[in-house]
């Protein structure tokens, strides 16, 4: 006698597989409201409509065949008949979500490029009409080539003619495979499908369903998506100056009522050269922090930011990266220690490997107050039209100079050093809220408080051991106290080695301190001009007027590109040994982006000299 015939229960977690597998089979398969509750098959007897036995399976949740986590691959073998001790599937039966069709369409499409027989259940329909959503299966069956009946598990809906569609499905063409239709294409048609199936929908539904067609549409979205980060570069100057001026003028007044209060001494000198010019001067850029992380923050909370990961996933694909990167790396925006933890989140591990050697190339936020300080000093406060700045506008390249050249070496190592093809990516993509307003201002506190902690602590003992190594010994009469100092001796010896790309004794100088955080660029500068100050005017002028005084554009301009690259922080290394379990690749990391800043920044240098800068 020929064994009974095989029907599987398969789709995305949550769709109600286990749900229609009970009710089928009488079985008591635990179910729940959330994803990846079944995590192993199971089987159970089922006697269709024409009396047939058959034997049904229930499968964990997935979301495509490549499977990312052992509940997926036992799917993923199952289906493809590599289960050991079990046989292929005769019948597929695609479970779906109703009111999440778009979603899974996605791996409905996969399972049908099979071409193994095939009916799928148009689960949840009851929840959908809930929500005011009216769908037409027939639709979906002309698209799909399938049966498609609409069940409600739960109520035992729709069983019967499930059952029936079953017994009869027949073989059919496969469809095209993975490999010939990426998952962005997958994602457009399951889109399109979605929204021609829809007889009917409320108010609410149709406003998200439209702004996704924008904002996921393949040309538009990425447009979207890059007039938003130009509009927030912007912002982060334009709307941060009133603040940072009233920030400036507060260090100036404290300078002089400090100098004023007390006698010329020791204590004197290392409070207003070293930790009110020094610390005073990284504190000012809080405003620009605040504006920034206001726009991620609320990007995050409104669901924009899983659009934009799924929008950033060819390009990603392109230079041999999963979207499961993107996360990563933009957290790495903030700070590339949290960025650089949060690729545990990545299966492969070259995939996870990659992701961590690049995240110190996305622009953190210690880098801006660097980047804020030159750019206010050297570009000039204009627009380029249609109000555009020009300083918001070099942010802003510097920013895409950052994620260039993280893709660029992403290409560079994907076929090299860690070879290897890139997976897929699936993200549910979570519903439009908008942000709370307590919960963004809760956001903005950590995050400016993270910033003054840092400025207190490892800025504040960084600048005032390098006010002590300015300060000693003491210069000659007629001498620079900078280069009689010890300091000014290291960075007389470093600067040889800078030279060649532009850079001069105090560029030099900043670098050291600096690798402790990058901020600290910005307090070393403003201290070591403190010290070199010649009267207590001068002492206390803004940083941006000595450099404007003391550097050349071109400098100004390699300094940044310097900074675009340079592994300046120790953290950063700390952490790359700790979850690469060694010294191998945060050496690797450290060589190759310090051979990167320096030629960036030495090109960037000449090509400056060379245009007449
Ligand atoms: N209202 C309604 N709820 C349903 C229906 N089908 C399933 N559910 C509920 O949806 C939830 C998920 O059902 P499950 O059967 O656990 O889903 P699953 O597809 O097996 O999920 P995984 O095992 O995680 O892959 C449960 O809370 C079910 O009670 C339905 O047709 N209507
Ligand atoms: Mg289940």
């Amino acid at each position: 006698m020929s064994r009974p015939r095989k029907i599987a229960l398969v789709g995305n977690p949550n769709a109600g597989k286990s749900a229609l597998f009970n009710a089928l089979t009488g079985a008591r398969q635990k179910i729940a409201n959330y994803p990846g509750v079944t995590v192993e098959r199971k089987s159970g007897r089922l006697v269709l409509p024409t009396g047939e036995p058959v034997e049904l399976t229930d499968l964990p949740g997935a979301y495509g065949l490549d499977a990312t986590s052992p509940d997926e691959e036992v799917t993923s073998k199952v289906i493809r008949g590599q289960f050991p001790g079990e046989a292929e599937p005769d019948v597929l039966v695609i479970v779906l979500d109703a009111s999440n069709l778009e979603q899974h369409l996605v791996f409905a499409q996969e399972l049908l490029a099979l071409g193994k027989p095939t009916v799928i259940a148009l689960n949840m329909v009851d929840l959908a009409e809930r929500d005011g959503l009216v769908l037409d299966p027939s639709v979906l069956e002309e698209e799909l080539g399938v049966r498609v009946v609409p069940t409600v598990a739960v109520r035992r809906r729709g069983l019967t003619e499930l059952a029936e569609a079953a017994s009869s499905a027949g073989l059919r063409e496969p469809g095209p495979s993975l490999t010939e239709i990426g998952e962005t294409e997958r994602r457009v048609a399951a889109h399109a499908m979605a929204n021609g199936a829809i007889l009917s929908e409320t108010r609410q539904r149709r406003l998200h369903a439209r702004l996704d067609s924008v904002l996921l549409n393949p040309w538009a979205g990425p447009v979207v998506l890059f007039a938003l980060l130009f509009v927030i570069f912007q912002a982060v100057f334009a709307w941060a100056t009133p603040f940072a001026d009233a920030l400036e003028a507060g260090v100036g007044a404290l300078h002089d009522t400090v100098t004023g209060l007390m006698p010329a001494s020791f204590v004197r000198d290392l409070l207003t050269e070293g930790i009110i010019s020094g610390v005073g001067s990284v504190v000012v850029f809080l405003p620009q922090i605040v504006i920034l992380f206001a726009f991620i923050l609320a990007m995050e909370a409104s669901g924009y930011m899983a659009r934009a990961a799924f929008l950033m996933d060819r390009m990603m694909a392109s230079v041999g990266l999963s979207g499961r990167s993107f996360i990563p790396l933009l957290s790495s925006f903030a700070c590339a220690i949290p960025g650089i933890m949060a690729t545990r989140s990545i299966t492969d591990p070259k995939d996870r490997l990659t992701t961590i050697l690049i995240a110190p190339m996305m622009t953190c936020s210690a880098r801006l107050p660097v980047y804020a300080v030159i750019i206010a000093a050297f570009i000039p406060n204009e627009s380029v039209g249609w109000g555009v700045g020009l300083q918001g506008l070099v942010l802003f390249a510097l920013y895409v100079a950052g994620v260039l050249g993280a893709m660029l070496v992403a290409l560079i190592l994907r076929r090299s050093v860690t070879k290897g093809a890139a997976s897929g990516f699936i993200m549910e993509l979570p519903k439009y809220q908008l942000p709370r307003p307590g919960d963004l201002l809760l956001g903005l506190w950590q995050r400016a408080w993270i910033f003054l902690r840092r400025a207190g602590t490892i800025i504040f003992m960084v600048t005032v051991v390098l006010w002590i190594m300015l300060s000693f010994p003491r210069a000659e009469p007629g001498q620079s106290q900078v280069d009689a100092s010890f300091a000014g001796k290291i960075a007389n010896g470093l600067a040889v080695v800078v030279e060649p790309i532009g850079f001069n004794r105090d560029m030099a100088l900043a670098l050291i301190p600096a690798m402790a955080a990058r901020e600290v660029a910005v307090s070393s500068l403003a201290t070591t001009y403190a010290v070199d100050a010649s009267d207590e005017d001068e002492e206390a002028a803004e940083l941006g007027e000595q450099l404007k005084g003391r550097w050349t554009l071109p400098m100004a301009l390699a300094f940044l590109a310097w900074f675009v690259f340079a592994p300046q922080c120790m953290s950063t290394i700390a952490v790359t040994r700790r979850e690469t379990n060694g010294w191998k690749w945060p050496t690797f990391m450290l060589a190759y982006l310090f051979g990167l800043a320096y030629v960036a920044a030495g090109a960037t240098y000449w090509l400056a000299v060379w245009a007449g800068l």
